[in-house]
């Protein structure tokens, strides 16, 4: 291995904690880092995970080519039964595809959790081992091209027929052809289809059916469906997301997923689940996921890239006629990574609590009790679309502190922000559920109106709010809290009643709702804030004695809570509840936080342990040798492999020359 860069390795040595422990705290344990770094390192060993084409020279059609040989490779190994424990399924696949998405990734994520938690038990035990074996393969159909918002307007119908038990799927309409579903266009040869369901002329709306879509001997297409890739997009060209349209296709009754609702051979409806809803869960368990696994794993990567190249990357005067400095070491770019950085380390803690909230209430959910549904759609759709946003606006501030740089894909940066940025749109469009959000703290706020006691997320709503700030330099968590408690409170409680006040001057509530729905919008990024502020100062209080790692944690904390208050200084101060004073403190307390942060950025970046081989980047290497690599980078680019290039002779030559070789 090549010698570390002197300029990092003195980071490193200057750093006031030990990262390896920085580490286990964010993995969840000693244990777990371990296990990771075992399943890493086999991946790592193994030639067919890091030893194919080079992806950034390939056209897409060959990028896809390749995920599907990596998709079989990772088939084969989990047939071997080495991947029962779900973590380490999940650490191979990064590494195998880093920052790509598998042909087979909606198989995993979305088809094999809705069979196993939308089926009957006896539909489970048919299908649920088939596609662990990978017998089928199989994604998640929900959207179609006129409609993925709103679900109650699917087209996409599924009618009953009692003379022969069957359903007929039928696509009625242009707009009504399934659109997006990953792995739907050729890898897939089993969906879940979401349709709208008819029996006897009446609509029960949106229920998912399993259906076979290809020949499970020589893939070719079943007869009445057509299927196939919707096209090259933004990023994500590692997937074939599909389009999908049926011709009065049949499939049997038994093909309703009944754990929620049942179809009796003569037409009968039963309901089973007592969430009218209960076929959302999935989305559910995706949006939960999203906010460690996408947004911040991947905001998590573009800083460790950004921060590293920083202490490399030396630029400019700081001293007058001075040696150049690292660029980190100009106040504006730590200005421009270091709120990062710590809004990073914030996503992260809210990640790891939603992630083990989501566990327990689905546990309750499956046994029958479905109290905190609600709050559990709330905090997950909103911690979605909160983090999801923060991670792609800091991806690409990570970028631009890259320079010149940071523009080729070299850096790694636009990989990962082109698969990221995805997720402020699928499993559902970022605004859409920061409004089902709203729809709760609504009801909330009326609750507290009336007096009574709001609980978990919300409890905040009907507490007597302090009406003075009393923030002071020392910054302590619990004057923090109080402070973005009392700004989410405000908010909501501004939105909600003018919602009353519009309804009382005789709108009626639909209209109310949508002409205080950007200030609900705001309402409702401000209650995610508050949240993730809550449950960064929450992991500060639990940890067990580790001064330093705690010292630089709260530094982060700090950092993190006063930059969000100078980024919204008006919430915070136009009902006169902080005081210019306060916000004139808080806003240098940012510059000095960033000056006691800046000797462990390394180190804290280094903590987020990713492998070379995942980050993609020239610009990130461990090493920090980034100019040898950058030109070696260049000189394998496809272009260069003639001194040249055909084009000239077809097109420049004539020009230049006045003849043609060709
Ligand atoms: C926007 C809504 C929520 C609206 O639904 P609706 O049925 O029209 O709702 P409504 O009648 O207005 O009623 C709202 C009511 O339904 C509740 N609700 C909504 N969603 C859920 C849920 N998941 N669990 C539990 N409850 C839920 C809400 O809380 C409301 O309750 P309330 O009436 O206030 O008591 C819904 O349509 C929706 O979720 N749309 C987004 C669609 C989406 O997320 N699609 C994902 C497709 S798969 C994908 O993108 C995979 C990508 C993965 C990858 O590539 O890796
Ligand atoms: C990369 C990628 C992968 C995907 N994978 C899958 C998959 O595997 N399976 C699948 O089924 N789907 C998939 N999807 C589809 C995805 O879930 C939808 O695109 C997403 O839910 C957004 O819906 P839409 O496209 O209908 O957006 P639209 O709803 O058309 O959004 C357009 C605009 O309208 C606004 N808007 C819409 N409704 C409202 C409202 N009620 N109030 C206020 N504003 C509103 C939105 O905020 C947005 O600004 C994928 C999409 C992408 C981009």
């Amino acid at each position: 291995m090549a010698a570390v860069n002197p300029d990092l390795q003195s980071e490193r040595d200057g750093a006031t904690f030990d990262t390896n422990k920085l580490t286990f705290l964010l993995d969840g344990g000693e244990g777990m880092t371990e296990r990771r770094r075992e399943v890493e390192a086999e991946a790592l060993a193994d030639p067919e995970v890091t030893g194919g084409p080079h992806y950034h020279f390939m056209s897409r059609p060959e990028q896809y080519s390749d995920a599907v040989r990596k998709a079989v490779h990772y088939m084969k190994q989990a047939k071997t039964g080495k991947f029962d424990n779900p973590a380490d399924a999940h650490w191979y696949r990064n590494t195998l595809w880093p920052n790509e998405m598998a042909p087979i990734g909606l198989h995993t994520t979305m088809f094999l959790p809705t069979l196993e938690n939308n089926s009957s038990p006896e539909q489970k035990e048919k299908w649920a081992p088939l596609a662990k074996d990978f017998k089928i393969i199989g994604t998640y159909s929900q959207t179609e091209m006129g409609h993925g918002t709103n679900l109650k307007a699917l087209e996409t119908t599924a009618t009953y027929e009692p003379e022969l038990e069957q359903f007929i799927l039928h696509s009625p309409t242009l707009s009504s052809i399934k659109w997006w579903p990953g792995g739907l266009g050729k890898t897939s040869n089993f969906a879940v289809v979401m349709a709208s369901m008819i029996i006897k002329g009446k609509n029960y709306g949106m229920h998912p059916f399993i259906v076979q879509l290809r020949s499970l001997e020589d893939h070719t297409v079943i007869t009445g469906i057509e299927v196939g890739d919707i096209g090259p997009k933004f990023g994500f060209n590692t997937i074939d997301n599909g389009y999908l349209k049926f011709d009065h296709v049949r499939i049997p009754r038994e093909n309703l997923l009944m754990k929620n609702a049942v179809v009796e051979p003569d037409g009968t409806y039963v309901r089973i689940a007592k969430n009218e809803k209960a076929a959302y869960s999935t989305m559910i368990f995706v949006r939960a996921m999203i906010v460690l696994e996408v947004a911040t794993r991947g905001l998590a990567q573009a800083c460790t890239i950004a921060v590293r190249y920083s202490c490399v990357r030396r630029q400019s005067e700081l001293v007058p006629g001075g040696p150049e400095p690292k660029v980190l070491d100009f106040q504006t770019q730590q200005y421009k990574l270091l709120p990062v950085l710590a809004s990073c380390y914030a996503y992260w803690f809210s990640g790891l609590f939603i992630r083990m909230t989501y566990f327990q209430i689905n546990y309750e959910i499956q046994q029958g009790n479905i109290d905190l549904l609600p709050e559990l759609h709330a905090v997950s759709s909103g911690l979605k679309a909160f983090t999801s946003y923060g991670s792609m606006a800091g991806i690409e501030q990570c970028r631009l502190a890259c320079g010149g740089h940071g523009f080729s894909q070299a850096s790694g940066l636009p990989k990962i922000y082109t698969t990221m940025t995805a997720g402020c749109t699928y499993e559902g469009e970022n605004s859409v559920l920061y409004l089902q959000m709203a729809r709760y703290l609504m009801k909330s706020f009326l609750q507290a109106e009336k007096g009574e006691t709001t609980t978990n997320s919300v409890a905040y709503l009907s507490k007597k709010n302090l009406d003075k700030c009393v923030l002071g330099a020392t910054l302590s968590p619990d004057t923090i809290i109080a402070a973005y408690e009392h700004r989410a409170a405000r908010l909501v409680r501004k939105a909600g009643l003018r919602v009353n006040a519009l309804e009382a001057a005789g709108k009626p509530y639909h209209e109310a709702w949508n002409l205080t729905s950007v200030q609900f919008t705001k309402a409702a990024e401000a209650h995610c804030h508050y949240f993730v502020v809550l449950k960064f100062a929450d992991t500060l209080e639990e940890m067990e004695d580790e001064a330093e790692i705690h010292n630089v944690l709260l530094q982060l904390f700090q950092l993190y809570a006063c930059y969000g208050i100078t980024n919204y200084a008006a919430d915070f101060t136009e009902d006169g509840f902080m005081s210019q004073e306060q916000l004139d403190m808080v806003r240098l307390r940012v510059l000095d936080l960033m000056a006691d942060i800046r000797p462990n950025a390394v180190a804290l970046v280094d903590s987020f342990d990713y492998p070379d081989h995942i980050l993609g980047s020239v610009l990130g290497r461990y090493d920090g040798n980034v100019y040898e690599n950058l030109y070696k980078w260049a000189k394998d680019s496809p272009l260069n492999k003639t001194e040249v290039h055909d084009s000239y002779y077809k097109y420049l030559q004539p020009m230049i020359t006045g003849k043609s070789n060709l």
